[in-house]
């Protein structure tokens, strides 16, 4: 990503490309215009816009492209003898590593190998992943980070990221600052000039107490917060250079990490409470004053700090991954299961499976949706749900055992009385139980219980309704609540299934495939921060979030064809984020939110470019942008 405000080139004032002649490396600095000129800049143009660079010979083999410089830059840059003599394109590079990659023998080899490709040449590992797109994501992201998150310690070969760690904190500005200084000593940072103030765009930051459904992994949450950032580059162009992942390292409460010898964190229990608060707060205030532009993901936090964070700091440009990107998801495959369905919103009847930040994300989604979008009250919305967690469907007795997210959903003692039980000697009404009363028409996953949807279960669902929509949303892949054929097995086709993990097609009893809609937040948070960075805008609103919704549902291919996938698939994630990140300029706008005058000014229509050209305009490409040699 570069800095809306900060781009200021022309057509006019960009070179031919840089293996025209030697000579085109050396030309003067294109001139620097500031202003609304630059909204002239295409989405072509600006890969000829070159990197200014002071390195020489090895050194710059650091700002890698390996076999991929130009004969001329290898003369200018004095790296002939650095190098074996052939030139090779982007595309000859791409395909030895695609083919050395294919020789890794398992998911956590090959995403050990993207780690290293990453790190020696970053344009050459984007393109690689771009390239393959599909197959890769489930190696780089859900579910193979999982195991890399796991195994961090173990397969550790070179820090990557940023580790706030609390015993170090207080150093903790000192230790951001070099972040800061290391990002701006990186030459593909901005198009233009470098301003240190506006090096970063977005933080991704985890404490790393609930990674995915495998719980507290300690340091080696980084990795996930280095996956999503690269999902960011992947799915809606934010130049990696920009993106700062970091892991707050409070401690562990995993005890097979605490005694591996090898673990790398730091080997105390959790810190909590007012020591944990302050640590945070130490961390945002730090960014906010260090990278004033930057917006902040929260990924994979414990429930309770997930949402008191998201509270404490909502007048500021963040938001929480697992509680808003999943329910904003899980709405859009929602507006388009109900489509298929030939229902309404409001004819819902919705169970969620696991209550903890996931789920009730989606709860509260889908909730302002039924406000929204058919007009019900808070509370006629809440009665929509039935919510089942450890001790069963959340009831008002429960009191102070409902965590505050969950309150609003409990459902009043009376009711469950007259349920007929499977045994009524349990204390807590269970989930076969819950179907069986209800009736639902929706059942969403996101307890992290492996096969938890039953055949019972899904059966006993399917004989109440016509097409029931069932989503089985935990992650990574061996958690998730049924198998999309079982499913599909077991009511005849006629269920509409969405999962949080990849699954292949299934293959339906008229030979034709069923495309699985794979229901990651993957698909949504990319543009969401795009959106919000391009507007500069000063908080990340509902309004905005729920334009993103309807961006992305409007997406869905089940609305031209009732048998296709719920939701575009992850691998066009690029496309969809123009359509999803134009969205929520829009409403970042409408809502007085943005203050970028360039984006306000497009989106009022006072600029000669529409908003979805100026957005693939500002999305950085793998490609090997022509090098300037600089003093
Ligand atoms: N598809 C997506 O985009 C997406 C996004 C976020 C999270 N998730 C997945 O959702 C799952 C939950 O994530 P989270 O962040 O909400 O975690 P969480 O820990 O906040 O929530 C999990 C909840 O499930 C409950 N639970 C655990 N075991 C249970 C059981 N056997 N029966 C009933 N309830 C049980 C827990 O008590 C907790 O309330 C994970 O697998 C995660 O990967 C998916
Ligand atoms: O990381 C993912 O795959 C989605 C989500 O944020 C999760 O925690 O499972
Ligand atoms: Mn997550």
């Amino acid at each position: 990503m570069l800095s809306s405000s900060s781009i200021a080139l022309t057509r006019a004032s960009i070179r031919p490309s840089a293996s025209s002649s030697s000579k085109s490396i050396l030309v003067p600095r294109p001139q620097h215009k500031r202003g609304l000129a630059s909204q002239r800049i295409t989405a072509e143009d600006k890969n000829l816009i070159p990197i200014r660079t002071n390195l020489r010979g090895s050194a710059l083999l650091n700002t890698p492209r390996g076999a991929g410089f130009t004969r001329e830059e290898r003369q200018i840059f004095g790296l002939e003898g650095f190098l074996p003599y052939d030139v090779h394109s982007l595309e000859k590079q791409a395909l030895r590593a695609y083919n050395q990659l294919l020789k890794q023998p398992s998911v956590i080899l090959k995403h050990a190998f993207l780690a290293s490709l990453r790190d020696q040449n970053q344009v050459l590992f984007y393109k690689v992943m771009q390239d393959h797109l599909k197959e890769l994501l489930g190696v780089l992201y859900t579910p193979g980070a999982a195991e890399a998150v796991a195994g961090y310690s173990s397969l550790f070969r070179r820090p990557v990221g940023c580790y706030i760690s609390f015993p170090n904190q207080d150093a903790m500005r000192a230790q951001l600052q070099a972040h800061l200084s290391d990002v701006n000593r990186t030459a593909d940072v901005a198009f233009d000039e470098n301003k240190p103030d506006d090096a970063i765009d977005l933080v991704v930051v985890t404490d790393a107490e609930a990674i995915l459904g495998i719980g507290d992994q300690g340091v080696g949450g980084i990795t996930i917060s280095t996956s999503k950032a690269a999902l960011y580059t992947l799915g809606a162009g934010i130049n990696p250079n920009r993106i700062l992942p970091v892991v707050l390292d409070c401690g562990t409460d995993n005890h097979a990490l605490f005694s591996d010898p090898l673990y790398m964190g730091w080997k105390r229990t959790r810190i909590r409470g007012k020591n944990y608060d302050e640590f945070v707060d130490k961390f945002i205030t730090n960014c906010r004053e260090l990278f004033p532009n930057a917006i902040i993901h929260f990924e994979d936090f414990g429930m309770a700090n997930a949402y008191r964070l998201m509270e404490k700091y909502k007048d500021i440009p963040q938001f929480n991954d697992d509680i808003q990107g999943t329910g904003a998801v899980a709405l859009a495959a929602l507006l388009a299961a109900i489509k298929v369905s030939g229902t309404s919103l409001a004819d819902q009847r919705i169970v969620i499976y696991g209550a903890g930040s996931a789920g009730m994300g989606i709860a509260d989604q889908i909730k302002d949706g039924l406000m929204i979008l058919e007009g019900l009250s808070k509370e006629e919305a809440a009665r929509r749900f039935w919510c089942v967690d450890r001790n069963g469907l959340l009831v008002e007795s429960m009191g102070n055992a409902l965590r505050h997210a969950q309150l609003p959903y409990a459902r009043p003692d009376e009711e469950v009385e007259h349920y007929n039980r499977e045994d009524p000697d349990k204390r807590g009404v269970w989930l076969l139980d819950v179907v069986k009363n209800v009736k639902p028409t929706v059942l969403i996953g996101t307890s992290t219980h492996t096969r938890a949807f039953t055949e019972e279960l899904v059966k006993e669902m399917g004989k109440h309704v016509e097409r029931p929509i069932i989503f089985p949303m935990s992650n990574p892949t061996a958690l998730c609540e049924v198998d999309p054929e079982d499913a599909l097995k077991w009511t005849e086709e006629r269920a509409l299934v969405a999962t949080g993990s990849p699954f292949p097609p299934v293959q339906l009893a008229n030979g034709k495939h069923y495309t699985v809609a794979q229901t990651n937040n993957a698909l949504i948070y990319p543009a969401l921060g795009l959106g919000a960075i391009l507007s500069r805008s000063r908080t990340i609103s509902n309004s905005m979030l729920m334009a993103g919704v309807h961006a992305l549902a409007n997406l869905s291919p089940a609305l031209h064809n009732p048998e296709a996938s719920l939701l575009p698939d992850l691998a066009d994630v690029r496309d969809i984020s123009v359509d999803v990140a134009a969205a929520v300029v829009r409403q970042a706008v409408e809502d007085g939110n943005a203050t970028d005058q360039n984006t306000i000014r497009i989106v009022q229509g006072k600029a000669d470019v529409t908003l979805e050209e100026y957005i693939k305009a500002r999305m950085w490409d793998a490609v090997y942008r022509p090098l300037e040699l600089v003093d």
